[in-house]
């Protein structure tokens, strides 16, 4: 068994990082199999942790493909044991989702949960990320280029989350005194208002000031057309920034690019080094495809694997849906994982996207709202016919491929005012309960079309 360890050790050392690997996987080392049980030792509880979290179900998937039979891993600190093991349960440390040191207070309310997948390990570079990749490691780790803020830009599922939450990730590991807040610009923007409602707008100031080494603000294109909180979030930026801490932002749109977004928050946004994360090229799906075999400890023949990169190639959240399609369906079925099989999986995803058309989703909304497609193209600024329209460009962009540039147009509009029709379906499905009706109504007659 012993032999097999470095075998896998050996497997796990191309698949992730170098410096992943010097830091994590190189210190583990074997104590005894234990039954189908492999027990291994970590230097401390961190590594414990980190070890079982990012590689363990990696490191059980390769010992059952060398030794056939289903393992699986316990980890023992190898040093300072009775003090440090604290919760030597790995199943209670899964599902914590940070870091926290052993003897040390938790930190305090950090806004959202980071998931525990999102580090840098499982983060396959290619040439479309490569340099959002180095930037988000170099402000991480504080290496590298002198930046304290990046602002990552993509479409859709191309990794935005997965690498701003690494930073986190890193940060809270690397660095565990400091103060990571994670939060959306929707939460932000909720929590501001409540601080409003409350009159307890100077804590919640007081909280970004005192509370916070290091700032994820996740879509930040959210804020278009929220004039207040684009003042209080400038205001807050201004003392992060002066204060040297870190900020990373993420959006679907450049900060020029944001519509209604105040010129104030526009420059401190465009001040962040800017990354955009690009569609990956077909041997980078390949790479992703087959990390994510080892990560879910299943394995596709290279044919299927060829066919699902050349066929979802949008984004990356599409291609982990096509290999857990396959996976399940093969096993639910206790069919072979072959072409056939993956064609009719693909055509699950993609078909579904090409029925569904900007046109369909018009004449839907208009059928419910009872106006005439032509009204709803018409400059008309009627609240009768903003509406409708503002719900059918939420629904395009929710159920079609299309730009929003493109969506915008097929209403005569422009991408701007698509983008803050679908901020106000959004803010309308959280205040108003007959519109989130007539909303998941809609939203089943197109699921279902
Ligand atoms: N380069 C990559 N390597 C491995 N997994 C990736 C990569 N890029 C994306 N993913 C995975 O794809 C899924 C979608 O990624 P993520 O949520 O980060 O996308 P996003 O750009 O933030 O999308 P959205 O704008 O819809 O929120 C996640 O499961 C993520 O782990």
């Amino acid at each position: 068994m012993e032999d097999i360890w470095k075998n896998v050790k050996a497997v796990v050392k191309k698949e992730i990082p170098a410096h992943s690997f010097r830091m994590w996987i190189e210190p583990v080392e074997f104590v005894k199999a234990d039954g189908n049980t492999i027990v291994l030792s970590c230097p401390n509880f961190f590594a414990k942790k980190r070890v079982m979290d990012h590689y363990g179900a990696m490191i059980e998937a390769l010992f059952k493909k060398d030794t056939g039979k289903n393992c699986s891993i316990s980890i023992e600190i190898a040093s300072r044991q009775n003090s440090v093991r604290r919760r030597s349960d790995a199943n209670e440390l899964r599902i914590e989702p940070q870091l926290e040191l052993p003897s040390m207070p938790p930190p305090p309310s950090s806004g959202r949960l980071l998931r525990k997948n999102f580090t840098f390990d499982r983060f396959v570079v290619g040439s479309n990320s490569n340099f959002a990749y180095s930037a988000a490691l170099s402000l991480a780790s504080r290496q590298g280029i002198n930046h304290n803020s990046l602002f990552l830009m993509s479409q859709t599922g191309l990794g935005k989350s997965h690498l701003s939450q690494a930073i986190g990730h890193h940060i809270l590991s690397h660095f565990p005194t400091e103060n990571v807040y994670y939060i959306t610009a929707e939460d932000f923007t909720n929590e501001m208002i409540r601080a409003f409602r409350n009159d307890a707008i100077e804590q919640f100031k007081l909280k970004y000031r005192n509370q916070c080494d290091v700032l994820l603000l996740e879509d930040v294109h959210f804020l278009t057309g929220k004039e207040r909180t684009q003042m209080e979030l400038a205001q807050a930026l201004d003392y992060l920034i002066d204060a040297d801490k870190k900020i990373i932002f993420t959006s679907c749109h450049l900060p020029a690019e944001i519509p209604n977004m105040s010129e104030q928050l526009k420059s401190r946004l465009a001040r962040s080094l800017i990354s955009h994360i690009e569609i990956p090229d077909f041997q980078t799906r390949i790479k992703i495809l087959k990390r994510k075999m080892v990560e879910h400890g299943c394995m596709l023949p290279s044919s299927v694997t060829e066919y699902l990169a050349g066929e979802l190639s949008e984004n990356v959240r599409q291609l982990e849906s096509g290999l857990i399609g396959v996976t399940a369906k093969a096993s639910l079925l206790g069919e072979p994982i072959d072409l056939r099989l993956a064609e009719s999986v693909v055509r699950n995803i993609t078909q579904r996207k090409q029925a569904i058309t900007v046109d369909y989703i018009k004449k839907l909304v208009c059928r419910q709202f009872k106006i005439s497609v032509e009204e709803i193209v018409s400059p008309s600024r009627k609240r009768a016919i903003v509406r409708p329209r503002q719900v059918a460009i939420y629904l395009a962009r929710k159920y079609t491929d299309q730009p929003l540039q493109a969506i915008g147009k097929s209403f005569n509009r422009y991408h701007g005012t698509a983008l803050h029709s679908i901020a106000a379906v959004e803010k309308g499905i959280r205040s108003d309960g007959s519109l989130k009706k007539q909303l998941e109504f809609l939203c089943e007659r197109i699921e279902s079309h």
